[in-house]
C-alpha cells in the first residue's frame, strides 16, 4: 500500500473516559462524499485536534460528532448520547464557536454576553455572565465595547459566549485564525486551562504550533482520517528520517537530491537544507556521495510534525487521484 499505512493509533480507554465514538462516520453532499467512514474516538478532558487542506472534511466531521449535522451512514455516541436520535441533549452540552462569531460591535463585553444568554433564555443569567467574564479574564475590559477590541480579545469573548451554558464539550473552528502570536499563546493556555477542568475540547486548526499543543490529532484529507495520535506518535510511526545540511552554496545539491530516489522532501532554510524520507536507507543512500564533502555539514535531524503533514498532503492527493 503506501507510507500512510500504521498513522492511525487508536485510542483503547474504559467507556467512562470516552467523550466521542464514532464508527463510519460518512456524510455526502450532493454526489460528493465529504466525510468517509470516520471511525475514531475522543477522550473526556483531552484537547483533541483536527487538521487538513481546505475543505477536507474537517468541520463536517465535528458538526456530526456533535449532533449538529445528520450523518448519511455510520453511528457513534457524544458524551454518551446516541449521535443519531439525542441530538436535542448533546447540544445542550455542547459549546460551539464557529469560524465567523457574530458579536455586536456596538455593545459592551458584558451586553453581549448577555445579549446571548438572553436569546437562549438561560437561567441565573446575571451570575452566568459574571462567572465567564471572570473565568475567562474579562473583567477589566467587560464595560468595552467589542468594536474597539483586538482580534485575541474578540476570540477570549467569543469563548465566554459558548461558556455561558457550561457545557462539557467545545468546538472551536479554527478559533485562532488572523489572532496575533501572543494572544494565540494566551488563547491556548485557556483552552488548556478549561481542558484540565475536564471539559473535551475538539479544535480545528491550520496552525502546526497550535496542532503540537492538542494532545492528540486527527488528519483528514479528501475526507478520509489518515493519521491519528498522539503528535509524538505520528512522528514516530512516520518512519521519516530527516538531515540537515549546510554549506556556503547548496544550490547543486538541492537540485540533484530533489531528483533522487528516497528523498520525499526538500525544503531550503538559507544556507540550509532539510532533506527528509520515508525510507530511511534509501535516503541514507541518495545523500552518501554528499556526505564526505569537506564543504558541507551534515547533522541527523529529528522530524517535525509540519514535515510528515506535508508529506501526508502530498500522499494524500496523490492517493486520491489514482482512485478517480
Ligand atoms: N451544507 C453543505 N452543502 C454542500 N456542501 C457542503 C456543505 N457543507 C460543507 N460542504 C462542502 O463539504 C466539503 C468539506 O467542508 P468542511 O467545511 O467540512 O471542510 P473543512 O475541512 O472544515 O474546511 P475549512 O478548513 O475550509 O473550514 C467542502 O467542499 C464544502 O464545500
Amino acid at each position: 500500500m503506501n507510507s500512510v499505512d500504521g498513522l492511525i493509533t487508536p485510542l483503547d480507554i474504559p467507556p467512562e473516559q470516552v467523550a466521542v465514538d464514532v464508527e463510519g462516520l460518512t456524510k455526502r453532499f450532493g454526489d460528493k462524499t465529504v466525510v468517509d467512514q470516520l471511525s475514531m474516538r475522543v477522550r473526556r478532558g483531552e484537547v483533541f485536534g483536527f487538521l487538513g487542506p481546505n475543505g477536507s472534511g474537517k468541520t463536517t466531521s465535528i458538526r456530526m460528532m456533535c449532533g449538529l449535522l445528520t450523518p448519511d451512514a455510520g453511528s457513534g455516541h457524544t458524551l454518551g448520547y446516541d449521535i443519531l436520535r439525542d441530538t436535542a441533549a448533546i447540544k445542550r452540552e455542547v459549546g460551539y464557536m464557529t469560524q465567523r462569531f457574530g458579536l455586536y460591535e456596538d455593545l459592551t463585553i458584558r451586553e453581549n454576553l448577555d445579549f446571548v444568554a438572553g436569546i437562549y433564555r438561560m437561567d441565573r443569567r446575571r451570575q452566568r455572565v459574571d462567572a465567564a467574564i471572570e473565568r475567562l479574564g474579562l473583567t477589566a475590559r467587560a464595560n468595552q465595547l467589542a468594536g474597539g477590541l483586538s482580534g485575541g480579545w474578540k476570540q477570549r469573548m467569543a469563548l465566554a459566549a459558548c461558556m455561558l451554558h457550561e457545557p462539557k464539550l467545545l468546538l472551536l473552528d479554527e478559533p485562532t485564525a488572523g489572532v496575533d502570536p501572543k494572544a494565540r499563546r494566551d488563547f491556548w493556555e485557556e483552552i488548556h486551562a478549561l481542558a484540565a477542568e475536564g471539559i473535551t475540547v475538539l479544535v480545528s486548526t491550520h496552525y502546526m504550533d497550535e496542532a503540537e499543543r492538542c494532545h492528540r490529532l486527527g488528519y483528514i484529507a479528501y475526507g478520509r482520517l489518515l493519521a491519528l495520535g498522539t503528535p509524538q506518535q505520528l512522528v514516530a510511526h512516520s518512519g521519516f528520517a530527516t538531515w540537515h545540511v549546510r554549506g556556503n552554496d547548496v544550490s547543486a545539491l538541492a537540485a540533484t537530491l530533489r531528483q533522487a530516489p528516497g528523498v520525499d522532501m526538500l525544503t531550503r532554510f538559507g544556507n540550509t537544507l532539510h532533506v527528509s524520507g520515508t525510507r530511511a536507507d534509501v535516503l541514507a543512500a541518495a545523500i552518501a556521495p554528499w556526505r564526505d564533502k569537506p564543504e558541507l555539514v551534515w547533522e541527523a535531524a529529528e522530524p517535525q510534525l509540519e514535515d510528515v503533514f506535508i508529506h501526508l498532503m502530498g500522499q494524500s492527493r496523490d492517493n486520491f487521484q489514482e482512485a478517480r
